[in-house]
Formats: C-alpha cells, sequence, structure tokens
C-alpha cells in the first residue's frame, strides 16, 4: 500500500487519443487540479500504449501527480507507473499484489456490488470504485450504482471512488454521500474550458 497517494479529489482519466502530442497537452492543461491520473486507451495499440503511458508518466512527474494505469499489470510495472486499475475483465488484484512491488496502489472496480468491494480489500486494493453513477457518454452501457453504495462502503477504510457521467453540478452529492475522490473524462475533456471544469471539480471538495 502506498502511503503517498492524495486520497481525495479529482481523479482524472484520459480520453482515447491517437496523437501522444495532443494527449500531452490537453492532460498538461488540467493536471495541475487533478490528485491522480489515470491513463486509459481502449483503442490503442501495445505499442501505443507504452508510449503514452511513459510520456504521461514523464508529466506526472513534473506536476507531483501519481499516474495510474488502466487495466494492464505487466505497463504498469515496465514503466515504473505509481498504480494500477482492475476491473472485472482484468487480472485479479491478488494476482498483481503479488507481481508489483508493495507501494504500487491497486484500484479495483466494483460497479454496483458492495460484495465485489468487500472481496477487493480482503485482496490487498487501495481503493474501490462505484459506478456508473449518472449516464456516461464515455460507457453509455455502464452498470448503475446507487450514492447507497458509497455509504455502505465506509466500513471497508479504504478511499472509494465514484466513476460515471459526473459533472460539478452532480459531483457534491456523491461526496456528500461519501465519496472521496470522483473519477472523471467527459466532464473535463468534453467540457468548452477544461480547465475552468478541472478547478470546478476541485472546488467541490474545499466546499
Ligand atoms: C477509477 C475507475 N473506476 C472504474 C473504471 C472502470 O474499469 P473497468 O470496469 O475495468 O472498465 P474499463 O475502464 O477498463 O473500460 C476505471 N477504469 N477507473
Ligand atoms: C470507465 C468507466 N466506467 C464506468 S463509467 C466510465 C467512464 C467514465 O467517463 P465519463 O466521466 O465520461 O462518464
Ligand atoms: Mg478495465
Amino acid at each position: 500500500m502506498n502511503a503517498r497517494w492524495p486520497r481525495r479529489g479529482l481523479y482524472l482519466l484520459t480520453p482515447d487519443l491517437a496523437d501522444t502530442g495532443q494527449l500531452l497537452a490537453r492532460v498538461d492543461e488540467v493536471l495541475g487540479d487533478a490528485a491522480l491520473l489515470q491513463y486509459r486507451n481502449k483503442a490503442a495499440d501495445a505499442a501505443l500504449r507504452r508510449e503514452q503511458a511513459g510520456a504521461l508518466l514523464a508529466l506526472c512527474r513534473r506536476h507531483g501527480v501519481p499516474l495510474v494505469i488502466n487495466d494492464d499489470v505487466a505497463l504498469a510495472a515496465a514503466i515504473g507507473a505509481d498504480g494500477v486499475h482492475l476491473g472485472e475483465d482484468d487480472d485479479d488484484p491478488s494476482a498483481a499484489r503479488a507481481w508489483l512491488r508493495n507501494d504500487v496502489l491497486i484500484g479495483a472496480s466494483c460497479y454496483d456490488s458492495i460484495e465485489r468491494a468487500q472481496r477487493a480489500v480482503e485482496a490487498g486494493v487501495d481503493y474501490v470504485a462505484f459506478g456508473a453513477y449518472f449516464p456516461s457518454p464515455t460507457k453509455p452501457h455502464a452498470r448503475r450504482a446507487t450514492p447507497g453504495l458509497l455509504r455502505a462502503a465506509a466500513s471497508l477504510r479504504v478511499p472509494r471512488v465514484a466513476i460515471g457521467g459526473i459533472t460539478p453540478d452532480n459531483a457534491p452529492s456523491l461526496i456528500a454521500a461519501g465519496a472521496d475522490l470522483v473519477a472523471v473524462i467527459s466532464g473535463v475533456f468534453d467540457a468548452a474550458d477544461p480547465a475552468a471544469a478541472a478547478r470546478a471539480y476541485r472546488d467541490c471538495f474545499e466546499a
């Protein structure tokens, strides 16, 4: 378990962009307001993901923001990333824990299931993620979760992440229900003013 990562705030996920220069420029503009960055690209091949993850790691180091890799434990280990995020179609958290250094954080998607979250915590994950909370432009068919799940997960004693269609307007209701981090793609990267949007999420945690 990594003792140093921020446990509250905006958890930014990258949009699928093939152009690495464009990806870096778009992330650079908003990273200062993020607590964590996740590299997520569901369209890129292995070589492009390696290139983009390495470039994002350098950017994250400059901003002092930890980088989490989605889906790919081998990639996280290869570049020395700060964490990996795993869902139901990915490696098992306990297998990842055996593979990765002890200070690499592991996050788990728990969708709408407190039982899945309990099992993940027993396997040694550092945070649990629930959602989608609202209709997600990025993942329209994502399973839906309720705020009650965030309240129920308080007893697990790891940070709780909420994801899916989260905007600066609806984030406060999830934070009030116990979300420590809100995970966002379109609310920042599809905003007319991404820097202002990122600041608005951050402000939700300071209100
Ligand atoms: C913080 C966070 N929460 C949930 C997910 C979704 O993970 P998963 O269900 O494995 O789906 P994909 O993102 O891989 O499409 C996530 N990536 N991050
Ligand atoms: C990866 C993922 N898992 C559930 S919803 C989602 C996408 C989140 O993106 P957005 O913030 O655009 O809804
Ligand atoms: Mg996944």
